[in-house]
């Protein structure tokens, strides 16, 4: 059984076992802590209670060190199929929507009422939140969400998470998903919560050059862009797997938060990592983009794309703050989008470099664009096209000739069609 040591976890660990690149973890005040359903529970799907004691011990050490703790718990789906008495194909089986969302239902009272139990003879006060995916598309329910756990740390209490696989979680080819397990749940909020600390605990060491049971395979101690990872099967009862564990703990890097993945089954772990230990593996956290931009960027999905001129992008680039992008800017308007959706921005090479909330409806934004293409027409502005169109349709009228103004001197109603945001994902292997 993990014993943790009440102080300072740094005294608890020799000076020559914390790793300088991890001071931050050890100096963490708000941490997030996620347990995936292979450290919850036995492989025969019961309870695993020595490592869930040895979790909330755990917990109890880094509370006692005066820091904020958010545990993130998957299980319930594992546990209520055992409740139920259904085969365990139900588990890994993605078609069998239905039948995982009455696991969820069965089991989550069972996971919850362990941890209470647990949590109490340790003199700890846990408080269950149930999200959805809807929780973080909405900017007011990601806010609301971030107010309730802000209000319940600063109580002493520890938050426990789970998605709410009753009404949402199952359907894993929903594109709507903002999260498709608790990995990027847990990146999510530990990003949108100005968690300065999260530990993604799974049943390896960490994560490996290629799947850890294969020959040559070797611990990857700090994770950067361009280290190469060979990815193979899942735990038989984790939903996600290692790659969406190393998406989630980019995506929590990004965010500002500092991030190891690391195995839930050394006891100690928690406490080694929250000490700066060098255990698991570590993404370093990035500077923290603002709230507003860490929401757009991560938490939300986009519902369009909006292609614009080098101009623009490079406005958007060089300044820190929010920058709106007219009618003008645009080249291109992708999909159908409503007003106030979220769309990412890319450049004139189809280069995804940001996202923006948008303040019309796509068709009203083609309108717009289509309305100030036919002023600078009738103003005589013409397009390189339009110039050699008329000249070859009549032969006389040529650039200048139409009282044409320069930007600087047109007097234009400027209406926003996008508020936007730097700092959007990349595309490709950036994408979490
Ligand atoms: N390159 C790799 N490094 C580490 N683990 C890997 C790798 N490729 C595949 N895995 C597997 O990923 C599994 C952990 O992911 P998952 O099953 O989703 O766990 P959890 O239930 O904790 O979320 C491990 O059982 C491991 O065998
Ligand atoms: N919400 C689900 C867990 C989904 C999930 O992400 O599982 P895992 O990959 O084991 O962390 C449950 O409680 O069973």
């Amino acid at each position: 059984m993990a014993g943790f040591p009440v102080g300072s976890a740094r005294a608890w660990l020799s000076d020559t076992d914390v790793v300088p690149e991890r001071m931050p973890l050890s100096n963490a005040k708000r941490v997030v802590v996620k347990v995936g359903t292979a450290v919850v529970s036995n492989s025969d799907g019961t309870l695993a209670l020595s490592r869930l004691g040895a979790l909330v011990e755990q917990l109890r050490g880094l509370k006692d060190q005066g820091r904020q703790v958010i545990l993130v718990s998957s299980g319930a789906v594992g546990l209520g199929r055992l409740r139920l008495g259904l085969a365990k194909d139900v588990v890994a089986n993605p078609a069998n929507v239905i039948d995982r969302q009455a696991c969820a239902a069965a089991g989550q009272g069972i996971l919850m009422s362990t941890y209470d139990m647990l949590f109490q003879r340790l003199g700890l006060t846990c408080a269950q939140v149930l999200i959805t995916q809807g929780d973080f598309l909405s900017r007011q329910r990601y806010s609301y969400l971030t107010d309730t756990l802000d209000r319940l740390t600063s109580l002493g209490v520890i938050p426990i998470i789970n998605e709410n696989d009753v009404v949402t979680g199952c359907h894993e080819l929903d594109t709507q998903r903002v999260f498709s397990d608790n990995d990027k749940l847990s990146a999510l909020l530990a990003a949108g919560s100005d968690a300065d600390g999260l530990a993604l605990l799974t049943d390896v060491e960490a994560v490996f050059t290629k799947p850890p049971d294969q020959e040559g395979a070797e611990r990857i101690k700090v994770y950067n862009s361009l280290t190469a990872v060979e990815i193979g099967e899942k735990s038989s009862m984790g939903r996600g797997g290692m790659a969406s564990k190393i998406g989630a703990a980019r995506v929590a890097a990004l965010g500002g938060v500092h991030t190891v993945v690391a195995s839930g089954y050394d006891l100690d772990n928690i406490a080694k990592v929250f000490a700066g230990a060098d255990v698991g593996t570590l993404f370093p956290a990035s500077a923290r983009p603002n709230k507003r931009q860490r929401w757009l960027t991560f938490a939300t999905v986009s519902e369009g794309k909006i292609r614009v001129k080098a101009a623009a992008k490079d406005r958007l680039i060089s300044s820190s703050a929010a920058q709106a992008l007219l009618a003008n800017d645009l080249v291109n308007i992708y999909g159908d989008f409503p007003d106030r959706a979220v769309v990412t921005v890319e450049d004139q090479d189809g280069v995804e470099f940001a996202r923006g909330m948008v303040q019309m409806s796509a068709d009203n934004m083609r309108k717009e664009v289509q309305v100030r293409r036919d002023e600078r027409t009738r103003r005589g502005e013409w397009s390189g096209r339009a110039k050699w169109r008329r000249e070859k349709g009549n032969g006389r009228e040529k650039e200048g000739e139409h009282g044409g103004q320069g930007e600087g001197g047109r007097k234009e109603e400027r209406r926003q069609v996008v508020a936007g945001e730097k700092g959007g994902r990349r595309r490709g292997k950036d994408q979490g």
